[in-house]
């Protein structure tokens, strides 16, 4: 069989790919409409090729063959274009960044399935090329101090967010990209964040990290896995004043179902993040969620248990009811559709418990290196609480301003969120500096390079809590440049949440024991292996905890 080819065809399909690229594609967020332009492209391949067998005679081999170099004329046309004008002609074509970058956020990808450490790749991208480089075609990642107030403080959220849904109001809150709706529905969960909503949680936080000085208490001195057990400890707490369920986690000495669904999928996750029409299409596919089967259904119940046994008289007693109460009763602040009230629900666990166990490991993860600091945390709580554990309040280590120091110091050196949130340039363009970023690029400021820049911090990489009050004129701390919980209209609404549980834990335990590392742990496995997949996987930490000798 011979196939004959007329080659205008082919160069027709070239110059379509071409046109397609230059005059729709290139203007629009493309990420948001590549499965469209699949579903199309699929159409129309079908379609040409029923149209070559009913009227060129070919036989089916044949049209198959003449379809398929067509469209591969097409496709060459496309991408040819589009790595010309990434290259070329782009808006950000001026900022320097590796060649592939530029070509396509595939490399971006590639850096985080490499090791999945993407912040250690920014690092030596940064060191590399400056200040502003070009993580992708449309990307651009800044590590300059003023960029932090303006990124975190003016920019809108990137269609990094639309991974899971491209309505601009997204599924739950953190995927929001339509500002009204964003601040509308924020309003709801900040009630359930208010000082009198934290007042009910915190007795409810302290007897969950008490199950946890109990379970320690029984086998003092054996070693322990500090990220698995702060990883129970968080779910707990976040069952309990999430939802006002118990996990029984801690109790239990394992990790609840929920907490395997999602940690399971976590760096695969993570890393199609990077491109987030990948994900959104993976996420799509039929079966693809159904190992979080299981925690939607958990969370969905709930929802539907706090509507069935909804008493407007009664002050909601966990962050859920918050949400729901916004539904129950009309109010503005309302999650906008069932669904999205179901995956406000997951966002609960989803945004407090992994963040939170990671401030828990790695604050102890510095104190039992550095056990001067522990002596001196212990000597401030004793001062207060000469009785030990009967005199703790939360009042009272609400005072230690030392206690406060350590944490700050532990999440500047290792922020849960390591590269933090993405960002869009407003329609005009952002002035940073001596640098003008063009309008509608994605930009973000990776959290842990900002927070240990030699340029802004003195001794950045030691863990000195001193610098944060004793030290701080000394050492010139900016704490405008502590950025974990994010800043802006995005700014984690759990953050005061999330100290409460880090004081009430981290003084528990200190007070109670003594902290150092196992036999064998050397914590440098632990201090440099952290998987950066969005939040961070740490990896397993073996303690000792001792009873200190009252
Ligand atoms: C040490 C603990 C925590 C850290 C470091 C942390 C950090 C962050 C950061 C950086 C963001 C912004 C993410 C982005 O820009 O996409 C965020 C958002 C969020 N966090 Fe937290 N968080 C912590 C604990 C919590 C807790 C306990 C809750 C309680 C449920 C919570 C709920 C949320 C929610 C709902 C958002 C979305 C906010 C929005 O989109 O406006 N976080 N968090």
């Amino acid at each position: 069989m011979t196939v004959s080819f007329n080659y205008r065809p082919l160069s027709t399909a070239f110059t379509l790919g071409i046109f397609i690229h230059s005059l729709l594609l290139k203007n629009v967020e493309l990420e948001l409409y590549l499965p469209h332009f699949f579903a199309a492209s699929t159409c129309a391949i079908t379609g040409l090729y029923y149209a070559h067998l009913l009227l060129s005679g070919l036989s089916v081999t044949g049209t198959l063959l003449r379809t398929a170099v067509e469209g591969t004329s097409f496709t060459i046309g496309l991408f040819t274009s589009m790595v010309v004008y990434r290259l070329f002609f782009h808006r950000i074509r001026k900022f320097p960044g590796p060649f592939w970058a530029r070509v396509s956020r595939f490399y971006a990808l590639y850096l985080s399935a490499k090791n999945v450490q993407y912040h250690v790749e920014l690092d030596k991208l940064r060191k590399q090329y400056g200040d502003f480089f070009r993580t992708g075609p449309r990307e651009i990642c800044v590590v300059r101090k003023s960029a932090v107030p303006l990124i975190l403080g003016t920019c809108l959220k990137s269609t990094w967010y639309n991974q899971i849904s491209r309505k601009p109001e997204g599924g739950q809150l953190t995927f929001s990209r339509d500002p009204d709706d964003h601040r509308r529905r924020k309003r709801a969960w900040d009630r359930g964040f208010s000082i009198k909503a934290l007042a009910t949680y915190q007795p409810r936080i302290k007897s969950k990290v008490d199950q946890l000085v109990a379970k320690f208490r029984k086998t003092a001195g054996d070693p322990k896995d500090v990220t698995a057990w702060t990883m129970m400890l968080a779910f707990d707490i976040m069952g309990e004043v999430g939802y006002s369920k118990d996990f029984g986690s801690v109790v239990n000495g394992e990790e609840h179902e929920a907490a395997k669904a999602i940690h399971d999928h976590m760096t695969i996750l993570g890393i199609f993040g990077m491109t987030p029409w990948l994900l959104y299409i993976i996420g799509h596919m039929p079966g693809a969620l159904a190992a979080y089967k299981p925690f939607f259904t958990w969370c969905a119940n709930m929802i539907k248990e706090k509507k069935a046994t909804w008493d407007s008289e009664k002050y909601p007693q966990d962050i859920s009811s918050w949400l729901v109460k916004a539904v129950m009763e009309k109010d503005v602040s309302a999650s906008p559709t069932e669904a999205s009230l179901n995956d406000d629900a997951r966002l609960i666990i989803i945004a407090g418990s992994d963040t939170s166990a990671t401030a828990n490991a790695c604050t102890l993860y510095f104190l039992a290196k550095h056990p001067h600091v522990l002596k001196k945390l212990q000597e401030n709580l004793d001062a207060i609480m000469p009785n030990g554990a009967q005199d703790w309040s939360y009042d009272k280590i609400k005072s230690v301003v030392y206690l406060d120091d350590i944490i700050n110091e532990s999440l500047r050196l290792k922020p849960p969120l390591i590269t933090g949130g993405y960002r869009v340039t407003p329609a005009d363009g952002l002035q940073i500096d001596e640098v003008y970023i063009p309008g509608d690029v994605n930009v973000f400021v990776p959290f842990q390079l900002i927070q240990t820049d030699e340029r802004y911090w003195q001794k950045p990489f030691d863990f000195i809590p001193e610098r944060w009050n004793e030290r701080k004129e000394e050492m010139g701390t900016d704490e405008t440049l502590l950025v974990p919980f994010s800043g802006g209209v995005y700014k984690c609404p759990g953050n005061h949440l999330a100290m409460m549980s880090m004081r009430t834990t981290i003084s528990s335990i200190v007070q109670q024991f003594d902290v150092a590392f196992a036999p064998g742990e050397t914590g440098e496995t632990f201090d440099t292996g952290s998987k950066d997949v969005f939040t961070t996987v740490l990896p397993p930490l073996q303690l000792q905890f001792t009873l200190r000798k009252s």
